[in-house]
């Protein structure tokens, strides 16, 4: 896990970012590829992984419960899985760190396996609400003990069988998705999950991918139906992880708002259900071209080339919110230097992420000069016309890696530079960002 003592850094403007770069893996591609190949009968070869310490948790936790698992170079792992209803009894607490997806998704595999876990996290994981899984789960038959308001630690005991459940989603999200689908692939029957607004569906392509009867029908209104049958054997697999969208959006969104700027990141994953973020930026008037669009391993890939661009603000709908979900910070630092006013709402989600995502980019920004407005449920931000922001002030990431990220992108186009607190957290789930960043500043 990362340092205990903080690690502060400061971003300015060095002129224009140019260049062409790689992101690492997608980070939740990488932690579903390690549970599914832990969980199939033979040997799973995986490269692209993002070897950030959210994916290295749930790593050491597969292999805690006796999935035998090695890296063979950079990115490339080989998993020797125990088999569906195969886990074992971790000797010890499964600590995850800062990852919520590591800990909700391992709920679910622990809830229908004949083992108790324990999870404990980092102080930000350990705020963040675990009511959502442990809900459904329960009523699947798993038992829990948690910290006062459903927290970490907590104490999770499987049951087998477990009991299949049909379960509305009450919110948007495809870490309780996932949950719920990874406990019913240990249980007899039909598990269904009935998803309102479309989530990132990585867990239902690669179960697929790996062999489980998973269906998925949407209904007249809409509403997506998806269906496992449980008690499902799957087969190892070659996995190519395509690059992550939501850390493609940092050296996108630096390269738009960064006069004279030209940067192409390379192998972007684009799944219909992560890319929102590039559709409002464009919708903004940014200057983004794809090329080399194909399919690796069950997922849209494409090349995307940012160019500086004067964008203007815009009304976000909330419904594109869980396909730009982890890309706010950085689009508020995007509307913060845009000409006019960018309207957000219905994002009470970003209040239960790393950290409080609206209040501490909200404060952020004020602290940089940037003129902004925080709902309950979203920014209103009015932008500087392309100008520079202010700058000059040193932000607190609260453990937080998207909002680190984000002021060190908001300091490429400010008059005086930005200090983050701690740039340690980076390291979950972008090891080589700052690394990147001055790559780009120094190809020309
Ligand atoms: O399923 C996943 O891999 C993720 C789902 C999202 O969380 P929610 O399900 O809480 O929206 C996202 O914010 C997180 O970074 C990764
Ligand atoms: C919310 C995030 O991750 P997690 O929920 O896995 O901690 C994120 O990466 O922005």
């Amino acid at each position: 896990m990362h340092s205990v003592q903080p690690r502060p850094a400061s971003f300015r403007s060095q002129g224009p970012l140019r260049g062409t770069v790689k992101v690492p893996g997608d980070k939740s591609i990488s932690h579903r590829s390690l549970m599914l190949s832990a969980l199939a009968v033979g040997e799973s070869r995986i490269s692209g992984l993002l070897e950030g310490e959210d994916v290295l948790a749930t790593a050491a936790a597969m292999r805690a419960m006796g999935a035998h698992i090695e890296r063979t170079g950079e990115g490339c792992w080989t998993v020797h899985g125990v088999g569906v209803g195969g886990l074992m009894q971790p000797a010890s607490a499964l600590d995850m760190g800062n990852s919520g997806t590591s800990t909700r998704l391992l709920m679910g595999l622990v809830a229908s396996h004949a083992l108790t876990a324990t999870f404990i996290g980092d102080a930000s994981l350990s705020k963040r609400p675990m009511g959502r899984v442990i809900n459904p789960l329960s009523q699947m038959g798993a038992e829990f003990t948690a910290s006062p308001g459903g927290t970490l630690p907590l104490m999770v005991r499987g049951l087998v069988p477990a009991v299949p459940i049909r379960y509305h989603l009450p919110v948007a999200s495809a870490q309780v998705k996932s949950a719920v689908l990874l406990a019913g692939l240990n249980t007899p029957g039909i598990t269904e999950v009935i998803e309102p607004v479309p989530t990132r569906d990585h867990s239902e392509r690669m179960l697929r991918g790996f062999g489980a009867d998973l269906t998925v029908e949407i209904d007249a209104d809409g509403v997506r139906h998806i269906r496992l049958v449980g008690e499902a054997e799957l087969k190892p697999q070659t996995i190519d992880v395509p690059g992550d969208p939501s850390s493609a959006a940092f050296p996108i969104v630096a390269a738009l708002i960064t006069p004279g700027s030209e940067v192409t990141v390379t192998h972007v994953g684009m799944n219909p259900t992560r890319t929102g973020i590039f559709k409002m930026l464009e919708a903004m008037g940014a200057d983004l071209t794809y090329a080399n669009e194909r399919e690796v391993g069950g997922e849209p890939v494409a090349d995307i080339t940012a160019r500086h661009s004067l964008l203007r603000g815009i009304e976000v709908p909330p419904d594109i919110a869980p396909s730009m979900i982890d890309e706010f910070p950085v689009f508020f630092v995007a509307a913060s230097t845009a000409q006019g006013q960018t309207i957000t709402s219905g994002l009470d989600e970003l209040r239960v992420k790393e950290s409080d995502r609206l209040a501490l980019m909200a404060t952020g920004l004020k602290a940089i000069g940037a003129q902004v407005e925080e709902r309950e449920d979203g920014l209103v931000i009015q932008g500087t016309g392309g100008e520079p922001l202010e700058g000059g002030a040193t932000i607190n990431s609260a453990l937080d890696h998207r909002i680190a990220m984000s002021f060190a992108v908001a300091g490429q186009h400010c008059y005086h530079p930005v200090t983050v607190d701690d740039v340690s957290p980076i390291a979950t789930s972008f090891p080589t960002f700052e690394a990147m960043m001055h790559n780009l500043q120094e190809t020309h």
